[in-house]
């Protein structure tokens, strides 16, 4: 019995826990997600700032300007009495008992008589304005996007603390793969393999590896330290991948009942505990999902491959997302034409988004890539569907990180 399509993508979710905290570097930390939030360290601003350039002042005008400070300079240290001014830069502290900065555009400034129209209280940054020391300003499970850089940052961090990226190694299963060349009878080109790295946004791919339709490689690949031993053939399988420290094998074919689909028996063998046995979505119903003894995951995506980047999005990101520690977003949607839903399974279809509308980008044959190349987002067309707002699973327009 297939499971629903929202079940599985939730049991998906719930298969794993977020992995270990690791602090690194700023710019390391793109692309993860948070495992602690982002405090301020010290106060912004960290005393009352100018936040223009010209005068700061105390007191009704005309002003006598007694100093100058600049960026970078300390807080000058005079208290201004009413009627002082004091040249400030943009970002420089202004003195103690300034009541406002005037722009040097409003100025008029003769000798050290300064004139204009001041307004009370304006354009002074005062100290802890945008936030305190020890406010938290991210919280934990956020992720570190440019602007959180930027932002942790400023408010004095050198690092962040930040779930470490799950590892992922591949294993392409198909005697009649061709990794080079152009397909011909009886024989097609891998087009999982070249897919999946793009799509492992915040995972780390240790490596693929090809192998026969074989029942006790795919066991070893599934168990082995490395791959190396394993038929893994050129020019994608480096000479020996650490499978033994990824915690998603990610098996593709060999998800079916034919002779050649082992992939249910060996995993029965192996002792793996099965979370989703099978899926009632279009394509990509034999999907499939385990855990090993050891606790590593396995995603099991099936041969064709648009059915395979179903099942990356309905089981593989969601299960990635919960290991990397990312909050579950919010769902993003659209508005999408009758396409024809089926009765009791979920739709995949590919479309492409404009602004709150979907359309379909056609070509959506299980064993072809080319509706899916055409668009960016896999519209979910739960059953009865006729029309109207439906979920999307976008997957292009993001580069990976
Ligand atoms: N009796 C049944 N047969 C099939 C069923 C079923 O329910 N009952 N489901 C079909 C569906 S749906 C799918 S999807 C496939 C899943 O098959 P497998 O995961 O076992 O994969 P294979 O049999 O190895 O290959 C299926 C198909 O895809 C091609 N393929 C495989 N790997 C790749 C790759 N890396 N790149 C490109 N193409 C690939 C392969 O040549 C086959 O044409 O099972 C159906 N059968
Ligand atoms: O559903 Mo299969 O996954 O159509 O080709």
């Amino acid at each position: 019995m297939n499971m629903p399509w929202t079940l599985a993508r939730q049991t998906a979710r719930e298969a794993a826990k977020p992995l270990e905290a690791v602090e690194v570097p700023l710019a390391d930390g793109l692309g993860l997600a948070l495992a602690s939030g982002v405090r301020a360290l010290a106060s912004q601003p960290a005393c009352d700032t100018s936040a223009m350039d010209g005068y700061a002042a105390a007191g009704p005008g005309p002003w006598t300007i007694v100093g100058r400070v600049a960026a970078g300079d300390p807080v000058p240290a005079v208290v201004l009495g009413s009627g002082e001014a004091f040249g400030v830069a943009t970002g420089a502290p202004v003195p103690d008992g300034s009541d406002l900065v005037l722009p040097v555009e409003i100025c008029t400034v003769d000798g050290a008589r300064l004139d204009g129209e001041g307004v009370p209280g304006k354009h002074i940054r005062r100290r802890g304005e945008d936030w305190s020391a020890g406010d938290e300003l991210v919280p934990a499970g956020s992720l570190v996007t440019p602007a959180v850089l930027g932002l942790a940052a400023g408010a004095g961090h050198d690092t962040v603390l930040v779930h470490r990226r799950p590892r992922v190694a591949v294993i392409v299963t198909g005697d009649e793969l061709l990794h080079s060349g152009p397909p011909r009878p009886g024989r097609v080109r891998d087009a999982i393999g070249p897919m999946l790295p793009g799509l492992l946004t915040g995972a780390d791919l240790l490596g693929t590896t090809h192998l026969r339709d074989d029942p006790a490689a795919l066991a070893d690949a599934l168990t082995s330290d490395t791959a190396d031993v394993l038929g893994a053939t050129p020019p994608h399988a480096p000479a020996a991948l650490n499978f033994d420290t990824a915690d998603v094998l990610v098996t593709c074919g060999a998800t079916s009942v034919g002779p050649a689909d082992h992939l249910r028996r060996v995993l029965a063998d192996l002792d793996a505990e099965i979370l989703v046995s099978g899926v009632a979505c279009r394509p990509g119903h034999p999907m499939l999902l385990a855990v090993l003894p050891d606790g590593r995951c396995v995603a099991g995506l099936p041969g064709n491959p648009f059915a395979a980047l179903a099942a990356i999005l309905t089981l593989l990101r969601p299960l990635l997302d919960t290991l990397g520690g990312h909050t579950v977003q919010s769902p993003v949607t659209a508005r999408l034409q009758d396409v024809g839903a089926h009765p009791k399974d979920t739709r995949l279809v590919p479309v492409v988004r404009t602004g709150g509308e979907a359309f379909p980008a056609g070509h959506d044959r299980p064993g072809s890539l080319w509706g899916a190349a055409l668009a960016d987002a896999l519209a979910v067309v739960p059953p009865g569907h006729r029309g109207g707002k439906v979920e999307l699973l976008p997957y292009a327009g993001q580069r990976p990180v």
